[in-house]
């Protein structure tokens, strides 16, 4: 009898561990350890994951596999292992570290099917079913009632294959699309033409004069907050085009990639890969920090490093920050490896990431670019993990699996015993700690390449401006320098720590703000549905004509939003071309590379944005980098705001200056003597690092001590109150006295969707048997917490968002 070690797809407490059951005859040497089984599970039929095998069984009653959904196992040996490991580390359900792993596609709706891949002869009964098709629905080939063995030969000898197609909406082969007929001009034509009461047409006209490119159908209609009526007349008199266009599941795969060949080294680049290629050829671990300024040729050691791990016959894995996964670093990787490369962020539809995910677990391929999750990738002979920017927090996983993409990166690496290289300009401090103390092999590149100088910093004091009268939010420097860029023909970046048009309502005579009702957050307001939102539950109303608690009618929009600065910035140099870069004008699929390629390609001078513009971005022709609100962002409640401060800055300014120009850096400022303003605009990262980790010291905060945060939700605020009470009591008397717990307090958002929020933190050197305490704490709410919006007990170890 053969048995599968099953872990099902239910994620409690009580269902974390492998359940039993037997593998039918049919299925024998099919079922293995990594592939997805259909099993019953009381009275459902649900899916599962096989983590072993074995010869019997301690359960008299034992049920049978119903279906088995890989032929070929999703999950590697390791990957099982890890999940495990993440299991431990993160203190979630196994089926939820496994599921991690997978793209999300694995979890949707989808039909099975067969797809025959060679030209050669298969077995005749089977050739019999695909009857001279290629592509067969896979409840054919069960109903013929053939071996499983059979199929299996076919596919090690890479003649069939099973294939998922996604049923979802999104992968849907072809989308509507519009696009207008006559040129900027003619559309002016038509909109004089054009009845004032035709609203609509009118929008949608205007809407064209700004954007002449063909669009998604949808995407129109959503912007505009209109329906397919209002397109009608306009397609009827021939204005707009409708048409139909193929959607591509390779995002690459019309795209040609220009071969780049390796650059001869600098001495210092040359210093800094000659470990790395060392421990690659001892297959040895170790994990090293690349410490280079920006714009001094990091990527190029990563590129080499990888083609080392290339001509070994390993794979190597590259990680990149969302925002910083720009087309231009798409095109770093495949302009050097080809098609040897997958690359895997958010902005793939769900089937193009499994299509590029489906690369790894073929061996397709053997380098994946991709966002946090890439670190799952499936491959089997991993001889380097980078982690590119790596002090970006956008590496932990705030919800479900609380992973830190760095831990999971090292513990791969031990696996495969292979080097990480985290490489940053401005390293996490807890990695610069850890590289000081010799944990971490320190490598350095200090010098920019070709000799280009370090952007010169300038803090403006936007105290004195406002003193001086000036009350824009752009100091005059900065404008004298924007009108002397346009003059010459270089461009610009202005980058701006926030989005939208403003944040939010707050009444001029009364200070009234408009909140969410069922979160204690003041509502955004939203300029094209003249709407406010709420951005943590799906709440939303109209912009009030007046206010709520006095009645006044001088209700305003508050801050300074891409937007408005994109306003107020026309209105000062009304002669600029102005792109901006946010997540509105971003949504769209491509929209991001469409805007960095007009601005490559100089069809605009100032490219206006918010952080995704800080990350990465290569062009020679800038010469000048404006940061308007330096301060954003150390106000936020949260130990790092210094550290990401500094980072941000330090990013920022090293968009300038890049080539052979020369760059300048204008930094407006409140605060122009904070240390982290102060020793960024000198490039002092060493300095603020020792500044900073006195201040970490003092406070008993990271790298010096570890944090565990623990948040508590309900609907009721006194039940909320009672529980963290409880669980501070409980830990305070488990805990070394090393160890503090601070707490309970109310969180920085207290209330989100009517559920009270209160946490405690611990703050510790070493304490092993925490986890354990917290699990006990976590089976003893159990039952709390399976009612449905009921107790939520959250645990976070090594928080990154405290609020
Ligand atoms: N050895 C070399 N010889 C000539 N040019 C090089 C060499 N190495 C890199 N470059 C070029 O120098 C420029 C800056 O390098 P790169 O973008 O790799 O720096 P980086 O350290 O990754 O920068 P950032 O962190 O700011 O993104 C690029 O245009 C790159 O092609
Ligand atoms: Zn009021
Ligand atoms: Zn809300």
């Amino acid at each position: 009898m053969s048995i599968a070690n099953v872990i099902v797809d239910v994620p409690s407490q009580n269902t974390n561990r492998p359940f039993d059951y037997r593998v039918p005859k049919k299925f024998e040497g099919i079922v293995q350890p990594g592939v997805r089984v259909i099993i019953p599970f009381g009275p459902r039929k649900i899916m599962g994951y096989v983590v072993s095998l074995a010869e019997k069984t301690d359960f008299t009653k034992v049920k049978n596999i119903i279906d088995v959904l890989d032929v070929t196992p999703v999950l590697t040996h390791e990957l099982l292992h890890l999940g495990k490991w993440l299991s431990q580390q993160t203190l979630s359900f196994y089926i939820s570290c496994l599921q991690v792993m997978l793209p999300q596609v694995m979890k949707a709706k989808y039909r099975k099917e067969l797809w025959k891949l060679s030209e050669e002869k298969l077995n005749s009964e089977l050739e019999n079913v695909f009857g001279g098709r290629a592509v067969i629905d896979y409840e054919e080939f069960e109903q013929a009632g053939i071996s499983y063995h059979i199929l299996r030969k076919h596919i090690d000898e890479g003649e069939v294959d099973v294939h998922y197609e996604v049923k979802s909406r999104e992968t849907k082969k072809v989308t509507p699309m519009v696009e207008p007929k006559m040129d900027e001009i003619g559309l002016e034509e038509v909109l004089v033409d054009l009845s004032s009461k035709a609203k609509k047409q009118r929008a949608i006209v205007e809407f064209f004069m700004d954007h002449q490119e063909p669009m998604p159908k949808k995407h129109l209609l959503e912007t505009l907050s209109t329906t397919s009526a209002s397109l009608k007349p306009l397609v009827k008199q021939g204005i707009i085009r409708e048409f139909k266009q193929e959607v591509f599941r390779d995002p690459y795969e019309n795209r040609e990639f220009k071969r780049t060949q390796p650059f001869e080294l600098t001495e210092e680049q040359a210093l800094a890969i000659q470990p790395i290629l060392k421990t690659i050829e001892e297959k040895q671990h170790d994990v090293f920090l690349l410490h280079g300024v920006t714009g001094s040729g990091k990527t190029e050691v990563y590129l080499q490093s990888i083609q080392r791990v290339i001509d070994d016959g390993k794979e190597a894995v590259m990680l990149v920050p969302e925002i910083a996964l720009t087309p231009q670093m798409v095109e770093r990787f495949k302009g050097r490896f080809g098609s040897n490369v997958a690359v895997l962020h958010s902005a793939l539809s769900a089937g193009e990431k499994y299509d590029e995910w489906r690369k790894i677990q073929r061996k397709e391929v053997q380098v994946v670019v991709g966002a946090r999750s890439a670190i799952f990738a499936p491959f089997t002979k991993i001889g380097l993990i980078i982690i590119d920017e790596e002090h970006e927090t956008s590496y932990k996983q705030e919800d479900r699996t609380r992973y830190h993409a760095r831990d999971v990166a090292i513990e791969r690496a031990k696996n495969h015993q292979c080097p990480v290289v985290l490489g940053s300009a401005t390293p996490a401090l807890e990695s610069y700690a850890r590289a000081v103390k010799g944990n971490y092999q320190l490598l350095t590149l200090s010098k920019r390449m070709n000799d280009a100088v370090m952007p010169e910093v300038e803090l403006i004091d936007m105290r004195e401006e406002l003193h001086d009268g000036n009350r824009s939010m752009f100091s005059r420097i900065l404008i004298e320098k924007i009108e002397d860029r346009l003059t010459k023909g270089e461009q610009v970046v202005l980058f701006l720590n926030r989005r939208g048009y403003s944040t939010f309502v707050m009444c001029r005579d009364c200070g009234h703000v408009q909140e969410c009702p069922h979160c204690d957050i003041a509502l955004t307001y939203h300029k094209n549905q003249n709407r406010l939102k709420c951005h943590y539950c799906s709440h939303e109303e109209s912009m009030p004509t007046q206010c709520p608690e006095c009645e006044s009618k001088t209700i305003r929009y508050f801050g300074t939003g891409t937007q408005k600065v994109e306003e107020a910035l026309q209105q000062l140099v009304p002669e600029a071309r102005v792109l901006r870069m946010d997540v509105d004008t971003t949504r769209r699929k491509g929209a991001h590379e469409r805007l960095l390629t007009k601005f490559g390609n100089k069809e605009a001078d100032i490219l206006l944005g918010t952080q995704m513009i800080a990350k990465g971005l290569d062009f020679g022709n800038v010469t000048l980098v404006g940061v308007l609100a330096a301060d954003a962002m150390l106000n936020l409640p949260d130990f790092r705001a210094s550290e990401k401060t500094f980072q941000l800055l330090t990013q920022v300014s090293g968009r300038a200056g890049r080539h052979e120009k020369p760059g300048e850096v204008i930094v407006q400022t409140y605060t122009p003597d904070h240390y982290s303003i102060d020793l960024a605009s000198q490039y002092e990262y060493e300095q603020f690092f020792a500044e900073e980790m006195k201040i970490r010291k003092a406070f008993n905060y990271p790298p010096y001590y570890f944090l565990t945060l623990i948040t508590v939700s309900h609907p009721n605020q006194l039940k909320v109150q009672e529980v963290t009470r409880k669980i501070v009591q409980f830990m305070q008397q488990k805990l070394s006295n090393q160890s503090y717990i601070l707490g309970p307090t109310p969180s920085a958002l207290t209330r989100i969707n009517n559920r009270y929020r209160y946490q405690c933190m611990v703050k510790y050197k070493k304490e092993p048997e925490q986890r354990k305490l917290i699990e006990r704490i976590l089976h003893y709410y159990e039952d709390e917490m399976k009612q449905e919006n009921g107790l939520q007990i959250i645990v976070d170890f090594q928080p990154y968002q405290l609020m």
